[in-house]
Parts: C-alpha cells; sequence; structure tokens
C-alpha cells in the first residue's frame, strides 16, 4: 500500500492526497499526464521535489534504495533484451539482484504466465516486440517482488493476448497476495478494471474513480 502525500514535482505533478491500497491498480491519462514520473517515484527511481510517499507505513525516503527495489520492482515502456537465449535473459534479473538462480520449472511457469510458448533455448535475437516485452515481465515475475509497478505491460500486444498476460498476472498477484499497479493506456484493461483505476490529469489525481 502506497500512501502519499503533497506530493509536487517540477510543474508536473501536484498530489495532495492519494492512497493506492488496492491489489491491482490501474493508472490512466492522456499521453504527458505524468503516470510515468509517478509511477517511477514509488520505488525512488524519480525524487518528489516535496512530499512523502509511505509504503506499507514506511517513508520511502528513509530506506535502502536498493533494498527498496527488490521489494517494489519496476518494469520499464521499453523492453531490454540481453545477449543469449530466453534462459539466460531470464536468469539474468535475480542475478543481478544476487538472488538464487530460478530452477527449470521456474522458468518454465514465468513463461507460461505470460503466455510466451517458446523454448528457453531459444535465442532472442529473433522475438517480436510483443515477445520480449512478455519476457522482460516473465523475468521480473520471477524476483518475486512484493510490488510490481509497470509501465504499459501490454503495449505492444495483441487484444487477446493482452487479456490473457493482463488478466494471469492479476490472478498471480492475488493468489500470492502481491499488488500491481499498472500504467495503461488499453480501454479494454481499463473496462474490467474500472474500480481499480486512478485517472491522471496534467499531473493531477483524484483517486480511484467512483
Ligand atoms: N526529469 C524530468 N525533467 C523535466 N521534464 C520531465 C522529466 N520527466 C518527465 N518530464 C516531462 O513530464 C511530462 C510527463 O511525462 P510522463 O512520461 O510522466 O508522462 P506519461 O503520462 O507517462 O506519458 P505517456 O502516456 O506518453 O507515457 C512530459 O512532458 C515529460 O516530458
Amino acid at each position: 500500500m502506497f500512501e502519499i502525500s503533497n506530493l509536487k514535482f517540477m510543474n508536473i505533478l501536484n498530489i495532495p492526497n492519494l492512497i493506492i491500497d488496492r491489489q491491482v491498480t490501474c493508472i490512466m491519462g492522456a499521453s504527458g499526464s505524468g503516470k510515468t514520473t509517478f509511477l517511477r517515484m514509488l520505488n525512488r527511481l524519480n525524487a518528489p521535489d516535496e512530499g512523502t510517499i509511505l509504503y506499507n507505513g514506511e517513508d520511502i525516503s528513509s530506506l535502502d534504495a536498493v533494498k527498496l527495489r527488490r521489494r517494489v520492482v519496476m518494469l520499464g515502456q521499453t523492453p531490454v533484451i540481453y545477449s543469449g537465449d530466453i534462459r539466460d535473459n531470464l536468469q539474468i534479473g535475480l542475478e543481478l539482484s544476487q538472488k538464487l538462480a530460478a530452477t527449470e520449472q521456474m522458468l518454465k511457469q514465468s513463461l507460461e504466465r505470460v503466455g510466451l510458448n517458446k523454448p528457453l533455448d531459444e535465442p532472442c535475437g529473433k522475438l517480436s516486440g510483443g515477445e520480449k516485452q512478455r519476457l522482460c515481465l516473465a523475468r521480473v515475475l520471477l524476483m518475486d517482488a512484493e510490488t510490481y509497478l509497470l509501465d504499459e505491460p501490454s503495449a505492444a500486444l495483441d487484444r487477446e493476448t493482452e487479456h490473457f498476460v493482463i488478466h494471469n498476472l492479476a490472478n498471480y498477484v492475488q493468489e500470492k497476495d502481491k499488488q500491481l499497479v499498472m500504467v495503461t493506456h488499453s480501454q479494454a484493461i481499463a473496462e474490467h478494471y474500472r474500480d481499480c483505476t486512478i485517472l491522471f490529469e496534467a499531473g493531477r489525481t483524484g483517486g480511484y474513480q467512483q
């Protein structure tokens, strides 16, 4: 859960009060309304000029940023693919955060969650944009974080794949008692999660839509 008070950043964000306490939260709003800037603040990739952000009751500015980013993992808009095959690309997230390597079963399960039906030894060079995006999603799911911050996780996916991936993600966080905060432009997702949607307008928001 995030509790935001008096948050200001340049002339981009001005949020007097906001609580993000649903297990799945969608952030929507026009391009340039500050969604990504805000999401990056939730795990200290951006720092506000003023205001506080509490994460499960603790002021994030007083937490170790690296440790916080292991608990609150962010996946940006542009998929980052490393050299090697799918297995290497899945394991590297764990390696970089000094966590134990995943078993073959865990790797396969992470691909199933994002609907990526590819062998682990397939090189990544020829994957499509949507496949790369899902590979990156599978990589962050393996991190077993408490909270996932996803910036447009279905931007490169067709409608049917989007439905499969987003609902699988939502089920996963619900089953494991985690939290998911995702920025999306998808009308289909917004419609489905209408009660869990926060709308940004020019850096301001009134919280969850009623
Ligand atoms: N560090 C920064 N310094 C100055 N301007 C910034 C900074 N970060 C973001 N901006 C500007 O703030 C505005 C909001 O950007 P942001 O990426 O948060 O919007 P967004 O709502 O996520 O947009 P989109 O839906 O297109 O991804 C943009 O005009 C952007 O250029």
